[in-house]
């Protein structure tokens, strides 16, 4: 059976290209920063985000703490938007690992209103916690992977520096962002202090993520991710595949925006199902399922049966992930499955 797996960009698997390059990685003690090819996607990640340093992380998850954590004092509060992955999916370790205080926040489709972000910045009072960062998430996730436009970022980055509290994005998908946005990574980067981005996800690789932002964060960062257990010693045989996904994996994002719009725009003509293709922007397609009469989670697991992977988001909603090495044919064969199931 062809098995389609749409439940993430992170089940891509390594090219070959990456498999040869791993097989072959000078390596070293990564603690001892004797790893050069670390040392080598550390240096390329930084410079193509217009960052001074970079730091190599085993995941998004971790990499987004570690910003957290070096941001931050305990008793800290953290401006979250309240859909975002830093808040929802990370098992609570603002609090329990970083010892901070959420404070959730509304969003336009990820894009943060101005007047809700100076609301919920604490003035000085004996009684108020400080808000010691901002968290930003670009494209967003729960929003259907859209891109936040730059402008509201630099708005965003603005009132953060007029109060002296620093912005980390949690940008995942900045590459999508970026490719979505028709612009440069860098300048989505500039408005931000620090970036989390994933190399496992779209970008192909099988682990690792990275974290960039100026050199005294990034070495403060690099001893709270020994402190997590995050030393690696020679990692250059995962760095080396990171690098093939800088160097060759950007550039076909775009690709898996062609073969998201064109799932979503097929499943929008089915009977039973919606899609709003106005938030249709990258790789992520969110699809509502407005018959009462089909049960959302039988029905993923009627697909799974097909051979169609994907997975519930919430009430009444599938989201589906396009990303390397899914085409355009299978998405033929998905939406044909897909209309033989749901009848
Ligand atoms: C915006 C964002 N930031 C961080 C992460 C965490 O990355 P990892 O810890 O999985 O490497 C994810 C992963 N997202 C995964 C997915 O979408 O399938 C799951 C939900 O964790 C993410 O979407």
């Amino acid at each position: 059976m062809n098995i389609i797996d749409f439940r993430s960009d992170t089940v891509t698997m390594p090219t070959e290209k990456m498999r040869e390059v791993m097989a072959g990685a000078l390596v070293g003690d990564d603690v001892y920063r004797e790893d050069p090819t670390v040392s080598a996607l550390e240096e390329i990640a930084a410079k193509r985000l217009g960052k001074e340093a970079a730091l190599f992380v085993p995941s998004g998850t971790m990499g987004n703490q570690i910003a957290v954590k070096t941001h931050t004092i305990a008793g800290h509060e953290v401006i979250v938007e309240n859909k975002s992955h830093i808040y929802n999916y990370e098992v609570g370790a603002l609090a329990s690992i970083c010892g901070v205080q959420a404070h959730p926040i509304s969003s336009d489709l990820g894009a943060i209103n101005p007047d809700t972000l100076r609301e919920a910045i604490r003035e000085e009072d004996i009684h108020y916690a400080e808000t010691g960062l901002i968290c930003l998430e670009n494209t967003h996730n729960q929003h259907g992977g859209m891109a936040v436009p730059i402008e509201n970022m630099k708005t965003v980055y603005e009132i953060a520096q007029e109060n002296q509290i620093p912005i980390h994005l949690d940008g995942a998908r900045i590459f999508n962002a970026a490719t979505y946005l028709k612009t440069d990574v860098k300048n989505i980067a500039e408005y931000a202090d620090s970036i989390m981005f994933c190399l496992s996800k779209g970008l192909g690789a099988p682990i690792g993520s990275i974290l960039v932002g100026d050199r005294e964060f990034i070495e403060k960062a690099r001893k709270v991710r020994k402190m997590f257990g995050g030393g690696m010693r020679q990692a250059g045989i995962i760095a080396a595949a990171g690098i093939v996904s800088l160097e060759e994996m950007i550039h076909r994002l775009e690709e898996d925006h062609i073969t998201a719009k064109a799932l979503g725009e097929g499943l929008s003509e089915i009977n039973g199902l919606k899609v709003d293709l106005k938030t249709l922007q990258t790789n992520i397609v969110m699809c509502d399922v407005i018959n009462p009469k089909i049960d959302t989670n039988q029905l993923v697991e009627d697909l799974r049966k097909e051979g169609i992977l994907c997975a519930t988001a919430g009430v009444n909603r599938i989201r589906f992930v396009t990303h390397y090495p899914i085409a355009v044919g299978d998405i033929d064969y998905t939406l044909g499955t897909i209309l033989k199931v749901v009848g």
